[in-house]
């Protein structure tokens, strides 16, 4: 795995959903193996006692998802998933790592057309391989170049997908430790979620399921 080199730093101030004002240390890269702008986010100054701080640090590999991120889409949980991921490192001390892995890798105008496939019953996994490409083709290499940068080579990895943690143990980052997200099911992405939990292998209490 080549190395990359952080090439900018800069301080950003974020109020989160709960009042905590923060300042986010936000990095960019060099030598990023597919040439994309991946942004890491150093958190952690949001008052916390001592004993809730993470050692090794908190890191969460979270992918680019404009419909929920941005827009607040019940299609998914992202948008869910990030603030909670923001506030918990705000806290614990740690990582956000912002992979531009819009749609599981297949890109924002690709992912549209697999939600309208979905609209005609394919799962999410089957949109994505009625249009020719994997189910989940994402490749972390990219974080774990960013996670040397940074000097990190054990982490605890906030995430409910094994394959993230199998990735980046293969890269040789060490995984101190799997920490889940949390659940967060709405009617509208009900569906979404059971496919995640029965097709793609996440670690998600569904309920009455069997994950
Ligand atoms: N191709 C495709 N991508 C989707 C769909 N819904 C969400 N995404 C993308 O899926 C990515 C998030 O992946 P998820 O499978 O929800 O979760 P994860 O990141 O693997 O797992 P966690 O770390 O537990 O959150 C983002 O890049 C979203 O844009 C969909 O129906 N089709
Ligand atoms: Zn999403």
């Amino acid at each position: 795995m080549p190395a990359a080199t952080v090439r900018t730093q800069v301080l950003v101030p974020l109020r989160l959903a709960d009042g905590c004002t923060t300042t986010a240390r936000v990095f960019t890269f060099d030598g990023l193996v597919d040439g994309r702008e991946h942004l890491a986010l150093g958190l952690g100054d949001c008052a916390a006692a001592v004993a809730d701080r993470h050692d090794p640090p908190l890191v969460r590999l979270h992918s680019e998802c404009l419909t929920g991120d941005v827009l607040g889409s019940e299609r998914c949980d992202c948008g869910p998933q990030l603030a909670e991921a923001v506030g918990r490192i705000s806290r614990t001390g740690g990582f956000l790592l912002y992979l531009r892995q819009e749609g599981r890798g297949i890109g924002l105008y690709a992912k549209l057309e697999a939600y309208a496939l979905q609209d005609t019953g394919l799962d999410t996994y089957e949109a994505n391989l009625a249009l020719g490409y994997a189910a989940d083709g994402r490749d972390y290499t990219v974080a774990a170049q960013m996670l040397r940068a940074l000097g990190l080579d054990r982490v605890a990895v906030l995430t409910n997908n094994p394959d993230k943690v199998a990735q980046l143990d293969r890269l040789g980052i060490e995984i101190a430790e799997r920490v889940p997200t949390g659940l967060h099911l709405t009617a509208t992405n009900a569906p979404y979620l059971a496919a995640k939990a029965a097709r793609g292998a996440h670690v998600l209490a569904m309920p009455g399921g069997r994950h």
